[in-house]
């Protein structure tokens, strides 16, 4: 065989393998949409609710449902349920959400796409999901959901330990000591997911250290233009 017989025949056996490979990855990801019994056909629209623990996301998201037609989905509640329900996960999730800690991705992945799935609603606001670089990519390539934006609220530290300790609902991780820790964890792993959508343009920034009448005021005006132009 000569020399440019054999450059073809390699060119063709690495394009057969770059193919095999491509519709391997195809099927790959089409698999882990079944398992988790995912929406592999509902068109929705998502927008990811972020910013430090105390922020005020919840607060926000129930102002949102009531007056723009939003479905809330919090990953914490959904993970706290998880507990209650008696799952398998629960005791590995309880001591992870003590510690502050951020649970297996496709742990919570699961529980979100059982919600969107189970929902009669198209539009979803997920609070507090993704936490970090693998709660994202993760989400990504298993739903193929971009979110529309990311509203963020930004609030001092202070203000938010001061509201976590008043928040009194029982919740075992509004402890001091919980506290910081999830401070912490939200500075590293979770802001940096908030850079990332910034870079793409995707963050809606609100002061939410004001109080809640005037950070509902502030959210309005992202999503009032939204509803004008479907209006228009
Ligand atoms: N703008 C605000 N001013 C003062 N208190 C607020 C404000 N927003 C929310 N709160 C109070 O602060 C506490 C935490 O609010 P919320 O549960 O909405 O925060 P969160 O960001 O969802 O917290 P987490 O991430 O821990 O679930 C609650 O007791 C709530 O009533
Ligand atoms: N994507 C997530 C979201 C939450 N957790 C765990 O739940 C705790 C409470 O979350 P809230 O949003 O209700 O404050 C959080 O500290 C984590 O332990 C998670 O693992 N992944």
């Amino acid at each position: 065989m000569g020399l440019q017989q054999l450059h073809c025949e390699f060119r063709y056996r690495f394009s057969r393998f770059a193919a095999c490979m491509q519709q391997h990855r195809r099927q790959e990801r089409a698999e882990i949409r079944g398992a988790g019994s995912l929406p592999t056909n509902k068109k929705v629209s998502v927008i990811f609710v972020l910013g430090g623990p105390g922020s005020g996301k919840g607060t926000q998201c129930a102002n949102i449902v009531e007056n723009f037609g939003y479905t809330h989905l919090s990953a914490g509640d959904l993970l706290r349920a998880e507990i209650k329900s008696g799952s398998e996960n629960g005791t590995m999730i309880s001591n992870m959400i003590k510690e502050g800690k951020i649970v297996p991705s496709e742990v919570t992945i699961k529980l979100l796409q059982r919600a969107i799935q189970e929902n009669g609603n198209d539009k979803f606001l997920i609070d507090g999901f993704p936490r970090n670089e693998e709660n994202r990519a993760a989400f990504e390539s298993v739903t193929g959901i971009e979110p529309e934006f990311v509203l963020f609220f930004d609030c001092p530290e202070e203000e938010m330990e001061r509201r976590l300790l008043g928040r009194n609902q029982g919740r075992e991780d509004d402890n001091i000591d919980t506290i910081r820790k999830r401070f912490k964890v939200f500075l590293e792993s979770s802001l940096p997911v908030i850079e990332y959508y910034n870079s793409k343009g995707k963050v809606r920034k609100i002061d939410a250290a004001k109080p809640v009448g005037e950070v509902f005021e502030a959210v309005k005006a992202v999503f009032a233009p939204a509803v004008e132009k479907v209006a228009a």
